[in-house]
């Protein structure tokens, strides 16, 4: 069978050296194409060193035609607002996309324009476009012309709560979700606040009751459960490279923690990245892989969550080739078991 030709645009970022290096061991797609604005005419593995000998695509600047003529679904690792201009005219043209940005991922354009500040170049499609978590919606991202490919810190959130609200275990109004990422969340662009002096041996929480992903949480978690609820979330920086971890607090309704276990067991028993563990998960444990861990453990009236992820695996690029292969037919986890 031909492989499925990937183009990556953003080349130059963190995600897309993510998916790059995910994609040199993936036996059924390769990468063919890869942009950037400002490293044009360079090779991948001259932005990238560590893919040295492995992938000497050449480097193009963003023209939507060219990389749809060779490509069958690019992986457009952009930040919002720019991502959404790119995304239409690449659809435009014909080929799949998997947009890492959080252009698509809203239900609602006023929640959309509020959090974001800007206003969407393509606002027909809001609320239109499947979130990319094959565990609740795969028989859409195998049809997608466009998938949004979910946030990181939400990732690391709708999976625990999404079943456990659904089941009716939990109180939906009170629900408090600490969440710690490392720096590579950030993004490889230069800012003061990523630098290695600020968040070298030092946590800190930021963008306290005004981070966009608490939207994001709370409509997906709507969503798949079909409740909503109101979420408290809260991020913060951590000194390590990749790596999310979620500390959720919910008040339960008289149910216990093993039950919740039970209720993830039950709900992801065919979901092949998902495993609702005994212990407590470690941003180690699923460091450089598409695993989703978690577990819950009773704390008198509320019950506390714990969840972690690889930020760029789950996080982004591995949930992007999740979502490729299931676009493409192919199993779900191949290139990324
Ligand atoms: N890092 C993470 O853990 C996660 C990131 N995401 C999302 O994935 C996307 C990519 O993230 P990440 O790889 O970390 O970001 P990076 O900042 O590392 O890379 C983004 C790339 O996009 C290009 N770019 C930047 N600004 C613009 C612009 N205005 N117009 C066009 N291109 C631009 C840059 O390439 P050049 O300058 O060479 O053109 C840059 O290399 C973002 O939307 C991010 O929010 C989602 C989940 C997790
Ligand atoms: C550590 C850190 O700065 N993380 C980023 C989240 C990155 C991400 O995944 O966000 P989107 O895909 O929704 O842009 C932040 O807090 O903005």
């Amino acid at each position: 069978m031909a492989k499925i030709k990937v183009g990556i645009a953003g080349a130059t970022g963190y995600t897309a050296l993510e998916v790059a290096r995910l994609l040199m061991s993936h036996p059924g797609a390769e990468v063919v194409a890869a942009t950037s604005r400002a490293e044009d005419g360079k090779s991948l593995a001259e932005i990238h060193p560590s893919l040295a000998g492995r992938c000497d695509v050449p480097i193009e600047t963003l023209d939507p035609k060219t990389i749809a003529d060779k490509c069958d679904v690019v992986m457009c690792c952009l930040p919002h607002g720019a991502s959404a201009e790119t995304v239409h005219a690449l659809v435009q043209h014909d080929v799949r996309v998997i947009d890492f940005s959080a252009d698509f991922r809203l239900s609602s354009l006023e929640t959309y324009e509020k959090w974001y500040g800007v206003k969407h170049p393509w606002p027909q499609r809001i609320g239109n476009v499947v979130y990319g978590m094959p565990e609740f919606f795969a028989d859409e991202i195998a049809k997608a012309d466009v998938v949004a490919n979910p946030g990181c810190y939400p990732t690391s959130a709708i999976m625990p709560l999404s079943p456990l609200v659904q089941a009716g275990l939990i109180e939906t109004d009170d629900i408090i979700i600490d969440s710690k990422s490392g720096v590579s969340g950030a993004g490889r662009s230069a800012k003061v606040a990523t630098l290695y002096c600020e968040t070298n041996e030092s946590i800190s929480a930021y963008s306290v009751g005004n981070h966009r992903h608490g939207p994001e949480i709370d409509d997906l978690v709507h969503r798949i459960a079909g409740k909503s609820i109101k979420s408290l979330f809260t991020p913060h920086l951590t000194p390590m490279d990749r790596g999310i971890l979620s500390t959720i607090y919910v008040r339960h309704r008289g149910h216990t923690a093993a039950e919740m276990i039970q209720c993830w067991r039950d709900q992801y028993a065919n979901s092949v990245f998902v495993n609702a563990v005994d212990h407590l998960p470690a941003t180690k444990h699923v460091a450089g892989t598409n695993y989703v861990q978690m577990t819950a453990r009773d704390c008198g009236e509320r019950t506390v969550l714990v969840c972690a992820i690889d930020n760029l695996a789950k996080g982004a690029s591995g949930a992007a080739i999740q979502n490729m292969n299931v676009m493409f037919g192919l199993p779900e986890a191949t290139g990324l078991a």
